[in-house]
């Protein structure tokens, strides 16, 4: 099937990743959020993103303006549903997911996609719920989009072929590599991912170090490009621990439980580099570690 017109639901740092990656393979966007303060966000972040692409000489001043010129913004269903693929990237909710979902349903081409870049939660539960389960996928870039070069494929117990195929085609124009991942609780990268981050938030939990010592640690020790504080602030501490729920429900292995400090940082609001604060404190010049 081809595709050219895709929907885009939530307009946060990977929304707008998708957004940005999309229309510079040339596909049209139809981006979407609960406010056009979000989606004016969104936009203004994608055209400094573009920016910093053409002064390092990897996008060109044509293709910057062409690229921004295929993405509008909506916060009509119908306009996203009126699309080829629609690819939801909204908060790391299940009820906020099948929500999104439910208001697309009626605005849907006979032919459109369905997919979620959900990081954890089951591919088949959300596609049981929509009418087109042979026509819905996981969809999973990583963060941040334009610079990661990998997307997890996820098929549905009913994801038919044809589906399947056809996003392998979107992800190969996107000049990216996909690993395709069997639908069980996080998946492949975060099933080992996520826990690893979790078990550095118990290292500082138990005080074996502290923020500082354990992402030097990482960094240093395991040549790992960010340390795992500092990644789980980069993916956004409410996302973390979505996600160690997920693995904690589905798996029913106590390995999975959530270090209650992580629980804590999010309790307070504390999300990471998203709300300015999480274990460093970004308000000002440089990050400052919390503990
Ligand atoms: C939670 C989930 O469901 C799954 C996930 O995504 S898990 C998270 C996965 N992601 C990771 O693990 C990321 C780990 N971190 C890294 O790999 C690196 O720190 C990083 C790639 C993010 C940044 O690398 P860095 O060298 O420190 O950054 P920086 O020097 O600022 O930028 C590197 C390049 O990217 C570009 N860049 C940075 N952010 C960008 C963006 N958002 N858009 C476009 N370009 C960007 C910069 O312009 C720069 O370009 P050049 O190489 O041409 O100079
Ligand atoms: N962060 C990461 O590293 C990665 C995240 N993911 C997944 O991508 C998805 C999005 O994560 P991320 O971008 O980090 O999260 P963000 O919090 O940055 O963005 C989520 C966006 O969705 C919006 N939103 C919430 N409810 C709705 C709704 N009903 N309709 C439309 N938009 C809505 C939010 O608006 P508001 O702020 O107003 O609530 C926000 O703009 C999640 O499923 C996450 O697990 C996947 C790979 C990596």
């Amino acid at each position: 099937m081809d595709i050219s017109r895709i929907g885009v639901v939530g307009a946060g740092q990977m929304g707008n990743g998708i957004a940005h990656v999309m229309a510079l393979a040339g596909y049209e966007v139809r981006l979407s959020d609960v406010s056009q303060d979000a989606l004016d966000k969104a936009v203004d972040l994608i055209a400094r993103n573009l920016d910093r692409q053409v002064s390092r000489g990897k996008v060109s001043d044509a293709d910057r303006d062409a690229a921004l010129a295929r993405i509008v913004t909506t916060l009509d269903m119908a306009d996203v549903g009126q699309t080829d693929l629609v690819i939801e990237a909204a908060t790391e909710q299940e009820s906020v997911k099948q929500k999104i979902f439910d208001s697309l349903a009626p605005h849907l081409l006979p032919n459109t996609i369905l997919t979620s870049n959900t990081s954890s939660i089951s591919i088949t539960r959300l596609a049981s719920r929509t009418d087109r389960p042979e026509k819905f996928l996981g969809f999973h870039f990583m963060n941040p989009v334009p610079l990661m070069q990998l997307v997890e494929l996820i098929r549905g117990i009913a994801t038919d072929q044809e589906t399947y195929e056809t996003c392998m085609g979107v992800v190969e124009r996107l000049g990216k590599t996909a690993a395709s991942a069997e639908d069980f609780p996080a998946f492949i990268v975060n099933r080992i991912l996520v826990p690893m981050i979790n078990e550095a938030v118990y290292t500082l939990y138990e005080g074996v170090g502290n923020v500082r010592s354990i992402d030097m640690a990482m960094k240093l020790g395991a040549n790992h490009p960010m340390g795992p504080l500092e990644l789980a602030d980069f993916i956004g501490l409410d996302t973390c621990l979505a996600i160690m729920n997920v693995l904690h429900d589905g798996l029913a292995d106590t390995k999975y439980r959530p270090c209650p400090l992580l629980t804590k940082y999010v309790e307070a609001g504390w999300l990471g580099r998203k709300t300015k604060r999480g274990f460093y404190d970004y308000r000002g010049e440089e990050p400052v570690p919390t503990r």
